[in-house]
């Protein structure tokens, strides 16, 4: 039998916009593997980057129902019941209607904060691979939960038993016990965020395949086979593959979830090459907070270094008064840039950045060098990789003039810094490191193909 259509591959990300961009960028390079990607996401972010998708992109993008009210924001735990409770049945009758429909779904990437889709996945008998949109050594500090807590690193509940820096797991930088991933907000919240973890970490430590937006080298174990994968399931942990660096920006447009204010890239223009501090906190944690805002606002005037600050619409109205006209001839402050664009631009000397991963991926291949101020989440591990192993940046403790000062100089006055920016840029997204990935991703594809085999039309498979 000839078959007309091109397998389906369907695409979970978290619904934020760091988990939206990679996955994205993952599901373009199935294109050239003959699937059709589908990606899946609540209907409250679809409504948001829709628009900003090429209408002709072969990457379809569905919506499913949330339950989330219109237009009221949803904070972690609101889209956390969306997912756990409302999204599930309606991916089920979406893959199933697929199916009746005659479409191939061959195999389904969730990513694994969205991890209640593997369990979709199980029941309707298709393949689920895992997805995990940040720094393979988070992964592996969220996969270290169990020796922690049998060990007393931290409480059952995730609550850390000792003080100080530690280093959790060989090869691994230094870090607090304050700069776990799920250690957000008050106790109460930290302790659910910790549930959040443990439940994906039950839910994907039988999966087959762990698809990492990192680089081959990032972590490096000689006495593991290589063979594409970088961890064998001999733990009962998923086969790695770190894919990362593949995905071509040109292929996928960025699916803001903002519209980009490209007037910044003019400003740029006009600015002296390497001149301008460009300051961005990504778009999922709360930022920094009011205090904090009013705080870096008066110490960037009162350096008098040019800068262009992303800042939302409600932290905007912090600024302290008379602000923005005050500074209009040092610096510009809109609320969503064109990132990709402006780390590349030469008027942008350093980034003021939180660590998220896909920034921190992203001023890499611009060759920025970073002033880390990292918030939550991953960020701290990013930050201490960034600023102990890679030092291609250094970590401010605050955002005060003297804090910034110093920052700034030891990022500035550091002459080698560029060299290793090129070595760690050659080393995460160059020639040798592209086809490592390119032949990780073949040998993904290949070995979901051997669990699916007979479903594949033969000019495919
Ligand atoms: O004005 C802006 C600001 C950001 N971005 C883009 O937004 C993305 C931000 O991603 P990231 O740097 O990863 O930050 P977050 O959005 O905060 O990402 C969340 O998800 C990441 C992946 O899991 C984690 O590493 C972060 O800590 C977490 O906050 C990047 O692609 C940026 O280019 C823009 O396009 N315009």
């Amino acid at each position: 039998m000839k078959w007309m259509r091109k397998p389906k591959i369907i695409l979970v990300p978290y619904p934020a916009q760091g988990h939206v961009t990679p996955i994205l960028n993952l599901a373009s390079t199935f294109l050239s593997h003959g699937f059709e990607p589908v990606m899946v996401t609540p209907e409250f972010i679809h409504r948001r980057f829709i628009s900003n998708i090429d209408s002709k992109s072969d990457i379809s993008c569905i919506s499913i129902p949330d339950g989330l009210e219109m237009d009221k924001p949803s904070d972690f735990f609101a889209i956390e019941k969306a997912m756990e409770n409302t999204m599930p049945t309606h991916l089920e009758s979406l893959v199933q209607k697929l199916s009746e429909d005659g479409e191939v779904v061959a195999c389904m990437v969730v990513d694994l904060l969205a991890s209640w889709a593997i369990g979709v996945g199980h029941r309707c008998g298709v393949p689920v691979a895992g997805f995990w949109p940040a720094m393979l050594a988070t992964y592996q500090l969220i996969a270290a939960i169990p020796d922690m807590v049998g060990t007393q690193l931290i409480s059952d509940t995730g609550t850390p038993q000792h003080p100080g820096p530690l280093r959790f797991l060989p090869d691994q930088p230094l870090l607090s016990t304050e700069d776990l991933p799920w250690l957000i907000g008050t106790p109460p919240s930290r302790k659910a965020r910790f549930k959040f973890w443990t439940r994906a970490l039950d839910r994907s430590r039988n999966l087959p395949w762990l698809l990492v937006n990192s680089f081959p080298d990032e972590f490096i174990n000689h006495d593991k086979p290589q063979n594409g994968a970088l961890l064998e399931n001999s733990m009962n942990q998923p086969r790695i593959f770190q894919v990362g660096s593949l995905s071509k920006h040109a292929l996928v447009k960025n699916p803001s979830f903002w519209e980009e204010d490209l007037s910044c890239l003019q400003w740029l223009d006009k600015q002296k090459l390497n001149s301008v501090l460009y300051i961005s906190f990504g778009s999922w944690v709360s930022p920094i907070g009011e205090g904090n805002v009013k705080k870096l606002a008066l110490t960037l005037e009162e350096i008098g270094l040019p800068f262009l600050w992303v800042l939302g619409p409600t932290w905007k109205d912090g600024l302290p008064s008379g602000y923005l006209e005050r500074v209009s001839k040092q610096g510009t402050v809109v609320s969503w840039a064109p990132q990709h664009e402006v780390l590349q631009h030469e008027a942008v000397t350093c980034y003021l950045t939180h660590c998220g991963w896909n920034s921190t991926m992203e001023a890499i291949r611009c060759q920025k060098r970073l002033l880390c101020y990292p918030v939550a989440g991953d960020q701290f591990v990013n930050c201490a990789y960034i600023t102990e192993k890679w030092k291609i940046g250094v970590r401010i403790s605050g955002l005060g003039q003297k804090e910034m000062e110093r920052g700034l100089r030891r990022v500035m006055d550091d002459k080698k810094m560029s060299d290793r920016l090129g070595r760690l840029r050659e080393r995460t997204m160059g020639e040798e490191a592209s086809s490592v990935m390119m032949s990780s991703l073949a040998t993904f594809v290949n070995d979901f193909k051997k669990q699916t085999d007979g479903m594949f039309p033969t000019d495919l498979a």
